[in-house]
């Protein structure tokens, strides 16, 4: 098992994947980690989501593969089953925390305010995806939360782009920033990996601006 912060911190940018079709799985992971993203979140949004988490776990060298809209305890343990190493959800509810806490993987649950936040402090919970980041209140929102809160670690996801990221990765409490932009739709209609790639590496280079 990993723990949550060093999956955090294995990469600066975690895509947020949402498999359409089974078999771009492989592929797009393979190229998310050639290009340097190692950390992946494939969300349960879609019916192959959880075979998708399956394939890249069994097939991928390199990839740290969790589940992502991760919301009943029911796909806590549909992910597990499937080998997620971590989960995330875009909320977190007493009974979601629960079920991910008996798990043996780490979760990153999603918070947009300060009480959500505390509530997980309480159950001993620091890391937490803040979601969605650019909606509710994005760099002024979290530089806010560090002033009563500075040892929650967040990873900003929802509207982060290749522009912001950097500005996200400068805070002092955010470990990485999670996004959709190096998955550009048209590119993955056309199965072009080696775009993707390219994307990726991008990315995996943003630094704190
Ligand atoms: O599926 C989930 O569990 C989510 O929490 C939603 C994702 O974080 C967003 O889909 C990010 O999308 P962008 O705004 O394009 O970066």
């Amino acid at each position: 098992m990993k723990a949550i912060e060093q999956i955090m911190t294995s990469s600066p940018v975690i895509p947020v994947i949402v498999i359409e079709d089974i078999n771009d799985a492989v592929p797009m992971a393979k190229a998310l980690v050639a290009g340097g993203l190692s950390v992946l979140e494939v969300t349960l949004r879609t019916d192959c989501g959880l075979q998708a988490i399956a394939n890249i776990k069994q097939e991928v060298a390199g990839a740290i593969v969790g589940a992502g809209t991760v919301i009943t305890p029911q796909d806590v343990d549909k992910a597990v089953a499937a080998g997620a190493e971590f989960l995330v959800s875009p909320g977190s509810t007493p009974t979601l925390i629960d079920a991910a806490l008996n798990t043996t993987i780490p979760l990153l649950p999603g918070v947009a305010s300060p009480s959500e936040a505390m509530l997980l402090l309480e159950q001993g919970i620091s890391h937490m995806k803040f979601f969605p980041a650019q909606a509710a209140g994005g760099i002024p929102m979290l530089k806010s939360i560090a002033g009563p809160l500075p040892q929650i670690k967040f990873c900003p996801t929802g509207g982060v782009s290749e522009s912001n990221a950097p500005d996200f990765l400068a805070l002092p409490n955010v470990l990485c920033v999670g996004g959709t932009w190096m998955l550009d739709a048209a590119l993955v209609a056309a199965r072009d990996w080696s775009a993707i790639e390219e994307k990726a590496r991008n990315a995996a280079q943003l630094v704190s601006a």
